[in-house]
């Protein structure tokens, strides 16, 4: 039977709360932890004021979205677009030896539907239509960092949060927060594949009123897969971590042969401690996304979680499942 948990009478605050219909995700736009606008003191841009106040207006953008809006398109500067252009030439350049096939499908695709070369910055809102039409994936704009849960619960209905803010220009190979350029080019390609978007959606259901410590172990997970995952396919390491494939020096190094390989297994993945400012000592290798997806669903039914959940694609909400 479907019993409605959450912070309610019947379970107290024992289950944190979870999103369980697209307008609750509305509820994330007030709760970013780090407004846009404050830059780490690291961050290339933190003494640009002209850089400073277009995070301000792009964060503002971003804060006013809500469900069912298309995502407002955003009018880059020469400057922002030229930006982009370097990335995305040295980015491509790797792409046919160092990103994993599914990569490689997708991007000439978005080259043909979404507009992505390197003239200008692509537009969130047509690569949502694009992802939706592929995977049921779609894009929310997002004004910074959100949580670990929020961001993992919104993978439970296929969304993406993205950025639409770029780099700084005087480091444009260097980022220390995701950009629009770690969106487009590292993100979103493996979005409109299907398993990758079943594998990626698993890792959101397991995510939904999860307690802290198991949503540090699926956010740890994240990292390892969506974000520096390596995958063998016909007998080659390839890359389809978004932080590899939107990083020349990170995307070679996972490729050499100093760092450690390790399989992907969910427990032992779960607890492996990993530095976001350098390189990774150790990456882990996806057999397949299917496979990858299995190891997460079997994963999440050993969580200490006293209930199950179901996503509904027709309704599009969570229906949630009894262990009792
Ligand atoms: C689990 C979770 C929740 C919110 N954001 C993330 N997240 C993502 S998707 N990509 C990047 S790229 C980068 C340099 C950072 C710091 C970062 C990041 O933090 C991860
Ligand atoms: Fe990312």
């Amino acid at each position: 039977d479907v019993r409605v948990i959450g912070s309610d009478s019947t379970t107290g605050d024992s289950v944190p709360w979870f999103p369980r219909k697209l307008t609750d995700l509305d509820t994330f736009a007030e709760k970013v932890m780090e407004m846009g606008e404050e830059l780490s003191s690291d961050h290339p841009g933190a003494h640009d004021p002209v850089y400073r106040a277009r995070r301000a207006e792009i964060t503002r953008i971003a804060k006013t979205y809500r469900t069912g809006q298309p995502v407002p398109e955003i009018e880059y500067t020469d400057e922002e677009n030229e930006t982009w252009g370097k990335v995305f030439r040295g980015l491509t350049a790797m792409y046919p030896t160092h990103a994993c096939r599914e990569h490689q499908y997708v991007l000439p695709l978005l080259i043909q539907n979404c507009g992505y070369n390197d003239k200008k910055i692509p537009q969130i809102e047509q690569i949502s239509r694009f992802l939706k039409d592929c995977t049921g994936f779609t894009i929310r704009p997002v004004m910074g960092l959100l949580s670990s849960r929020d961001f993992l619960n919104s993978f439970a209905f296929r969304i993406f949060y993205s950025t639409q803010y770029i780099r700084h220009s005087s480091k444009p190979f260097y980022t220390p927060e995701p950009d629009v350029c770690h969106e487009l080019l590292g993100h979103v390609p493996l979005f409109a594949d299907p398993d990758f978007a079943d594998f990626s959606q698993e890792i959101g259901l397991a995510s939904l009123g999860a307690s802290d410590e198991d949503i540090a172990k699926l956010a740890t997970i994240f990292w390892f897969t969506v974000e520096f995952g390596l995958c063998r396919q016909d007998g080659e390491i390839k890359a389809y971590g978004a932080g590899l494939l939107s990083s020349f020096g990170e995307l070679e190094y996972a490729l050499s042969d100093k760092p450690e390989l390790r399989p992907f297994d969910p427990s032992k993945t779960a607890v492996q401690k990993y530095p976001i400012t350098e390189f990774q000592p150790t990456y882990f290798v996806a057999e397949s996304f299917k496979d990858a997806q299995e190891k997460v669903r079997d994963f999440a039914a050993s969580m200490n979680r006293p209930f199950s959940v179901r996503y509904n694609a027709l309704t599009q909400t969570i229906e949630v499942l009894d262990n009792k």
